[in-house]
């Protein structure tokens, strides 16, 4: 299977990007980083057609398997990775027909954060936009980083995400 990930933290390095980073070699996967790309937010007048956005989806199009790499940040997907959602009501409008490749398309996401557990907000986004667009929405994988992140704090949920989509 082709994977795809695509980080969105605000930063390159953190505890979501070690994490990513643990993903992408066990499934082989390439991964894309928001932050060397430039998408700007949704534009009703459309003007931001020649950004980053639709070489992207259509990265995203060609691959088996997206899996989305964020922090939890104020309870919420990463700022960055919500401008590129906001962008997708492009691919109902300017852009259908890339945008009908999509369905179907199996997701995941994978994410850092200091509460125990994911918030019910984190989760309902991702089911709520995967369910409109008819994304195949798999189980995330959560994992609680206090201080750094740490692989082997997190090895048994990583080996049992990976076992499930891979
Ligand atoms: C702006 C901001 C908001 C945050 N909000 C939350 C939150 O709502 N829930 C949570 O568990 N952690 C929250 N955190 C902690 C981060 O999710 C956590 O440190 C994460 O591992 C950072 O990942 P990064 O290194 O990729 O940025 C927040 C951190 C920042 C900087």
């Amino acid at each position: 299977m082709n994977f795809l990930v695509v980080l969105a933290s605000s930063r390159s390095d953190g505890n979501t990007a070690k994490l990513s980073r643990v993903i992408a070699d066990s499934l082989q996967a390439h991964t894309v980083d928001l932050q060397n790309l430039s998408i700007s937010y949704f534009d009703y007048e459309s003007r931001n057609q020649s950004d980053d956005f639709i070489p992207l989806i259509e990265r995203i199009v060609s691959s088996d398997f997206v899996v989305f790499a964020t922090p939890v940040y104020w309870y919420s997907m990463s700022a960055q990775l919500k401008t590129f959602f906001d962008r997708f009501t492009d691919l109902l409008t300017i852009n259908k027909e890339l945008g009908r490749k999509l369905r179907g398309m199996p997701i995941s996401v994978i994410a850092t954060g200091t509460e125990p557990e994911l918030p019910l907000s984190f989760t309902s986004q991702f089911e709520l936009i995967s369910g409109y667009l008819g994304l195949k929405y798999h189980e995330p994988l959560y994992c609680c980083c206090p201080d750094e992140f740490n692989p082997q704090h997190h090895q048994q949920a990583i080996q049992g995400y990976i076992k499930k989509i891979a």
